[in-house]
């Protein structure tokens, strides 16, 4: 007999503070944790070192039916190996994250990597984290939450993140990169990141990252007793 895996769903534009929120979360309730953009990042990643054209769907959809990742957990942090390779620093480049978001544009990538993110789905429960959690890939999770935030503070946090690995950056740049990729994902054809129409919408422009986790989890409490 199969046991139901209560799922929660977070969504919103790049630097909102998803993948923040949801490592507190899993943490939090010892449930799963689906990173989608990181299979997206890789896919991109897996199409560059084979030359593969990003905008060819023809050439992707193979790829991304049989992407050859793992995803090994070494205490917090989670390494990510494509075709035996280590490739976590290579995956959060900000250029990595603009390649995947062409692969993610295209319908029969998106389709091709449906089971594979819906398989993370397990018991005790997952927390996913993505553009489309909430509206296509888990469109009945028990609770769905849309972190959104202004895309000047995006790039802020985005900068302090860099600067913090010693990286030097310019803010009107990464302004430009955020605005281009919310642009993409918020007007593509298929699964257009969009709060889906029973999540709780959260804006975290002028929230800590502690005032957030607050909300989310009393938010997840009364959704889940009220089940
Ligand atoms: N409420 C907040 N206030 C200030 N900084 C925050 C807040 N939430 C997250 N951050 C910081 O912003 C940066 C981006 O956060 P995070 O990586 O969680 O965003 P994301 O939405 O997952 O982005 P992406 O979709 O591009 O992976 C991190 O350095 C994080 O510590
Ligand atoms: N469910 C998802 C998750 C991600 N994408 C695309 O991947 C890009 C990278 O995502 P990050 O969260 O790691 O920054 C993102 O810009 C999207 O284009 C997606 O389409 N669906």
């Amino acid at each position: 007999m199969s046991t139901h895996a209560p799922v929660i769903t977070v969504d919103g534009p790049s630097g909102a503070g998803k993948g923040t929120l949801c490592m507190l979360l899993a943490e939090k309730l010892g449930w799963k944790l689906l990173d989608s953009g990181a299979i997206y990042r890789v896919l991109a990643l897996a199409a560059i070192h084979h030359g593969v054209d990003l905008e060819s769907e023809d050439a992707l959809v193979p790829l991304a039916a049989h992407l050859d990742v793992q995803f090994v957990a070494e205490g917090e942090l989670v390494k990510v190996i494509l075709e035996g390779e280590d490739v976590s620093g290579e995956l959060r480049k900000e250029e990595t994250g603009m390649a995947a978001s062409k692969v993610a544009a295209l319908p029969r990538v998106r389709e091709a990597l449906l089971r594979r993110q819906r398989a993370f789905s397990e018991a005790p429960g997952l927390v996913a984290d993505g553009r489309d959690m909430g509206t296509v890939v888990f469109p009945q999770a028990e609770v769905k939450i849309f972190l959104d935030a202004s895309a000047e503070e995006r790039a802020n946090r985005r900068m302090n993140q860099l600067q913090q690995k010693g990286l030097d950056v310019n803010f009107d740049h990464l302004l430009k990169e955020i605005q281009e990729r919310d642009d993409r994902d918020r007007n593509r054809a298929v699964a257009p990141l969009r709060p889906a129409d029973d999540a709780l919408v959260l804006d975290s422009t002028s929230m800590t990252i502690e005032e957030v986790t607050i909300k989310a989890l009393n938010y997840i409490e009364k959704k889940l007793s009220a089940e």
